[in-house]
């Protein structure tokens, strides 16, 4: 899977491409099912899959469930050939016709495209998918559409809806929705040299403008890149009020691990809440509480995690 860009697309017109539209954050069973269908469209054929996403959401008003580099760990599951970053400023004031013609035909090298039941395009999202049908007949681009993907309850899933489990703390919720653990990913920063001398070493994440689930303590599991375990973990969400008052932090211990892993990409992989985040008067009731945390952890991991495999939702 390549990622690429509108300065590195000299590869597309080598041969021809299935494009598959949408923003897809959180990557959710909807946005699988379409990648899916957009895979299956190329099978047998010289087409190759393009993912067609924006650097920045086209809603510029909302919290995200994946950053980039998130959504690309996310996709890397999938057979795609290619994932395309757009711009979304150099299209969003397109008409219609434009979309199609600059961007599907002339830029991407296409002649099939897939989305989903909702996709809307150009100006003032002036571009729905008849409209795409019928221009696409005009233009000889085959237009898939999708139907909805609907849960088990008979509701669409949706970004908004997982965004919305999540903020509320209901995890199991926005896992069968996404069909994966909500996850957050990046690269492992210095923190205050605190966390080893209580003997909980915790590798520090950036806390992003993103959707979270609310402050506090997470049993997890961890990737490191280039590592191939995974480990269990006790992942802290929130301001340490006892000792980084008002700075705020995305930390997780990792169980049975002991390596400097500054610099290091790792994914985190929210399962469930252990507990609160407490202000405490003393490091000695922090470091008992944090201990209490990790044994709670351990133990569940033990009865109820343990040699699950196979429901593991990577
Ligand atoms: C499992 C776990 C539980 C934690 N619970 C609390 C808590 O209840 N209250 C609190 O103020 N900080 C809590 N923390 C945060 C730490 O006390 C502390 O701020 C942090 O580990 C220091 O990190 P640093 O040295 O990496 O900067 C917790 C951390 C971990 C790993
Ligand atoms: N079990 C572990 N879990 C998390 N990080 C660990 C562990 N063992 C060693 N480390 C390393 O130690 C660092 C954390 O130590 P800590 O004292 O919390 O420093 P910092 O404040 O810089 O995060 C991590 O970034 C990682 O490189």
């Amino acid at each position: 899977m390549k990622i690429i860009d509108k300065n590195n697309i000299s590869e597309l017109k080598k041969q021809k491409n299935i494009i598959i539209l949408g923003n897809f954050d959180g990557i959710h069973l909807g946005h699988q099912e379409l990648i899916k269908r957009g895979i299956e469209c190329s099978e047998d054929t010289e087409y190759k899959t393009v993912l067609y996403t924006f650097k920045t959401h086209t809603n510029q008003n909302i919290k995200l469930l994946t950053n980039n580099e998130e959504k690309i760990l996310l996709l890397k599951k999938f057979n795609l050939d290619y994932v395309y970053f757009e711009e979304f400023d150099e299209v969003k004031n397109l008409s219609p016709e434009e979309f199609i013609q600059k961007i599907i035909i002339d830029r991407l090298h296409s002649d099939k495209v897939i989305c989903g039941f909702d996709f809307t395009f150009s100006k003032n999202k002036s571009g729905n998918t008849d409209l795409l049908k019928k221009l696409g007949q005009e233009k000889n681009v085959k237009v898939v559409v999708i139907d909805s993907v609907k849960d088990e309850s008979g509701e669409v899933i949706s970004s908004t809806r997982v965004r919305k489990y999540i903020e509320d703390g209901n995890l199991s919720e926005a896992t069968k929705l996404l069909g994966h653990y909500p996850i957050i990913a990046g690269e492992v920063v210095h923190g205050k040299k605190m966390a080893r001398q209580m003997g909980f070493p915790t590798a520090n994440l950036i806390f992003e403008n993103k959707v979270y689930p609310p402050f506090g303590v997470y049993g997890v599991y961890v990737k490191i890149e280039g590592d191939n375990n995974i480990y269990n973990g006790v992942m802290n969400l929130g301001k340490n009020p006892t000792l980084k008052p008002g700075e705020l932090s995305v930390e997780v211990h990792i169980l049975n691990f002991d390596k400097f892993i500054y610099g290091e990409k790792i994914i985190i992989y929210v399962l469930e809440k252990i507990s609160d985040e407490i202000k405490f008067n003393g490091i000695d009731q922090l470091v008992e509480k944090i201990g209490n945390d990790v044994k709670y952890w351990k133990k569940k991991v033990k009865d109820e995690y343990g040699n699950t495999d196979k429901t593991r939702k990577f």
